[in-house]
């Protein structure tokens, strides 16, 4: 299809997720990058509601583009793909690390040690992904799993002090991928006899929330690309623990029925 007729069939907009997500950063470059502003608008809302979006064109199969991430759920519940990036706006592979507050490995070690130790596979976090879309309750869907896996469960406690109760407390966005990993984490400290509180908030409060110390974890920082800004901001004040999930991926994502490859493609 000619790109500006991509460009009307989609009201030049592309639907994205809330307004702190370094995904949309990513996107506001590839934006000017491939010379697409003042033609098309990036929608901030939230992944919720982007990906309600996404089941109504799909079902439709109407065109829609929208900001992707790998782990999700979309991929294996709609035939989607990425656009391609020749300019390279959306960085390269990533991984998810852990940071931590300072003063934690001190003052809780045993939680620290469990933090530090965390790790897994993008099929684990999509098992747990699909579960939670399906209908079950986070905290459900990661008891089901942390049951359902206790190999490795186990490298992540072993050594580590169990808990008597001492407190913990997560933070995370309301991504799909993060909600999934800080109730697997947190079901796993729990199991260890810490008394854990998870706390949805928006991306840059679950950054600052680290750095002062109100919160002790995050185990959502998409790096070098995604969460950079924020690491640069914070890095002297928290820990990078490193990857907890390898191999993430993001990018302007389009259902496969549509007849376009790259982000070239939407120039006009
Ligand atoms: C939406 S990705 C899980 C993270 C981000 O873009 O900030």
């Amino acid at each position: 299809a000619s790109p500006s007729k991509v460009g009307e069939q989609v009201d030049y907009k592309i639907t994205g997720i809330d307004p702190g997500a370094g995904l949309m950063k990513s996107t506001e470059k590839a934006m000017k990058d491939y010379g697409l502003e003042g033609d098309w608008t990036l929608i901030e809302g939230s992944s919720a509601a982007m990906t309600a979006e996404l089941q109504k064109a799909y079902e439709q199969k109407e065109p829609i583009i929208i900001t992707g991430w790998t782990p999700h759920w979309m991929f294996t519940k709609y035939k989607l793909k990425y656009l391609e990036d020749p300019k390279g706006s959306f960085g390269k592979g990533e991984s998810i690390h852990t940071i931590v507050r300072k003063g934690l490995e001190e003052e809780n070690p045993g939680a620290y040690k469990i933090l530090d130790q965390f790790s897994w596979e993008p099929k684990d976090m999509e098992e747990v992904m699909g579960d939670i879309q399906e209908g079950m309750k986070p905290e459900e869907a990661a008891e089901k799993w942390i049951n359902g896996h206790p190999d490795k469960v186990k490298k992540w406690t072993d050594g580590a002090q169990k808990g008597n109760g001492e407190k913990v407390s997560l933070v995370y966005v309301s991504w799909e991928s993060e909600i999934a990993s800080t109730n697997v984490i947190g079901a796993a400290l729990k199991k260890q006899g810490y008394d854990v509180t998870l706390k949805q908030v928006e991306a840059g409060p679950m950054f600052t929330g680290v750095a002062n110390g109100s919160a002790d974890a995050l185990v959502a920082a998409w790096l070098p690309t995604t969460h950079q800004d924020y690491i640069n901001e914070y890095k002297d004040q928290i820990i990078d623990l490193g990857p907890n999930l390898e191999g993430t991926k993001l990018g302007l994502t389009v259902p496969e029925y549509m007849p376009i490859e790259s982000i070239e493609d939407l120039k006009k």
